[in-house]
């Protein structure tokens, strides 16, 4: 603390805010917290009592506490809210100041935000951070991009309160603009994606095998010791013991099965469609979300149009194949949102650096995975990789794993269970290896109807044909 002044300040002290705070006061730093709402302030001072921290109820003497030029962190709501508290800061901030939006705010919001900050000279970059509550807590993994001087002056807070993987922190730089922003959007995107297929995996257990929540509890155990160790394979394993206390069934069963969602997969669904960059297998995930809302709907659909069941016979090999259906879909889910950050580099002139992002994903951040040290190190051997899919070590393992994935998908499509992300990223995957796709016919069909031109292969040039 320079001059009895705090080092940084956090404004919304709620499940992130109050835990990065606590896990910032454990590093060691001076910090400080506002929120509008009075209960926030006493839940940190309470928690952070062997820090002896201390929130502000009023924001002027919240800004004045801080020293020069001050550093505040917003974690407030992503969109209107952000404006609003920017709108509060800036008669009460001087030139030099920064302001770190570590919400998940969409991309062209922090742009458009950066500019009009810097038209006042107060610095403003946009952050990602992921991991929830626990990462806040004790490690989580951080996407900050925007003005480099900024981030140079909260760097040492943000490394030490960050998870480490091998001793590496997993914060880095990660380019100029909303990059930040972008790269938690599209981090967002893959943890659709995966939770989607460990939506699916279940249906295939539940529905499939006839397994219970402790059956599948055991294998989820069993596969995490393995290559599909996983923050999110851990987590989902652990939902199958909770048991809830009203009724004392399973809690996941007494769960509504129509799921909610904020809006970062739907953002990086709509830039893909924008920069024609496709990620089938996230945009399916996002889908799956947005059909499950139509319960009445899919309740008389299911009595209308009934599907008989075809028997699974060798259940050792079937769960074996799930395991591998499983694991290249998570491999496709990362395969498609990094091919996206490559593209939204060249567009958006980002500057990303693929190894430094999956290294800094390695560890904190939801899609933390034991793959994730193999993507990183396809990435460290080639930095301009241009798909995942064209590792040699990727390769590899993609030849063991897609026979099992495809019994996998025919098996579940052949009793009308549901998987549109397994289904879409061996749909991907097949495209991908495709040398003569179908879509010579497409053009044909647009030039017949609508003299749209076509390429020809033996021959450069545009041409037109009479079709008649
Ligand atoms: N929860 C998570 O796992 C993760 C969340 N994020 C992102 O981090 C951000 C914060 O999320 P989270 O901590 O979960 O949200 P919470 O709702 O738990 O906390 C936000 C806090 O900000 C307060 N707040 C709202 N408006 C103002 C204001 N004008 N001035 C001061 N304080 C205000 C809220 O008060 P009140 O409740 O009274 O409105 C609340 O206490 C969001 O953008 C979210 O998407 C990112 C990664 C993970
Ligand atoms: O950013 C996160 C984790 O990385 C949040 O948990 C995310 O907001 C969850 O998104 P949604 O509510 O849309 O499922």
């Amino acid at each position: 603390m320079m001059n009895n002044k705090y080092t940084l300040g956090m404004i919304g002290l709620g499940t992130m805010g109050r835990n990065l705070l606590l896990n910032m006061a454990d590093n060691g730093f001076q910090v400080t917290g506002y929120d509008k709402d009075p209960k926030m302030l006493k839940k940190l001072e309470e928690d952070g009592k062997a820090h002896n921290l201390k929130g502000f109820e009023s924001l002027e003497e919240f800004i004045q506490s801080l020293e020069l030029p001050r550093r505040i962190m917003l974690l407030v709501p992503a969109g209107k809210i952000v404006d609003s508290v920017i709108a509060e800061l800036i008669p009460l901030l001087g030139k030099g100041d920064m302001i770190i939006d570590s919400g998940n705010s969409h991309f062209t919001d922090t742009s458009r935000r950066a500019i009009e900050l810097s038209e006042k000279g107060i610095h403003f970059f946009g952050m990602g951070i992921s991991g929830g509550e626990e990462g806040a807590r004790f490690g989580p993994s951080m996407m900050p991009g925007g003005d480099k001087a900024a981030y140079n002056a909260v760097k040492p807070i943000l490394e030490a309160v960050s998870a480490k993987v091998n001793g590496d922190p997993c914060v880095a730089y990660i380019g100029p603009g909303a990059s930040g922003h972008f790269v938690k959007m599209v981090h967002n995107g893959i943890e659709y994606s995966m939770m989607q297929v460990l939506a699916e995996t279940y249906d295939i257990l539940k529905n499939g095998l006839g397994y219970n929540n402790d059956q599948i509890y055991s294998l989820f155990e069993k596969w995490n010791n393995g290559r599909l160790k996983s923050f999110l394979l851990e987590v989902t394993r652990d939902i199958f013991k909770v048991k809830d206390e009203k009724t004392g069934n399973f809690l996941l069963d007494m769960i509504k099965d129509q799921a909610k969602s904020k809006g970062t997969g739907k953002w990086t669904s709509q830039v893909s469609m924008d920069l024609q960059l496709p990620i089938p297998t996230i945009n399916e995930s996002v889908s799956a979300r947005d059909l499950s809302k139509f319960k009445s709907l899919r309740v008389a659909l299911s009595k209308a149009l009934p599907h008989q069941s075809v028997a699974i016979k060798d259940t050792a090999e079937f769960e074996a194949h799930l395991e591998q259906a499983l694991y290249f879909a998570m491999i496709t889910s990362y395969a498609q949102g990094l091919h996206l950050l490559e593209q939204a580099s060249v567009e958006f002139k980002y500057e990303l650096n693929l190894k430094e992002i999956s290294q800094i994903w390695r560890g904190g951040c939801i899609i933390r995975a034991e793959l994730l040290e193999d993507i990183y190190q396809a990435y460290k051997k080639q930095p301009q990789l241009p798909h995942l899919y064209t590792d040699e070590s990727i390769q590899h393992q993609l030849k063991e794993i897609i026979p099992g994935t495809r019994n996998i998908v025919i098996t579940a499509i052949a009793n009308g269970i549901a998987i549109p992300c397994y289904a879409s990223a061996l749909a991907y995957y097949d495209a991908l290896r495709t040398d003569k796709s179908p879509l010579n016919l497409t053009q044909a069909q647009r030039d017949f109807f609508g003299a749209h031109t076509f390429e020809r292969i033996d021959e450069e040039g545009i041409f037109h044909a009479d079709w008649n």
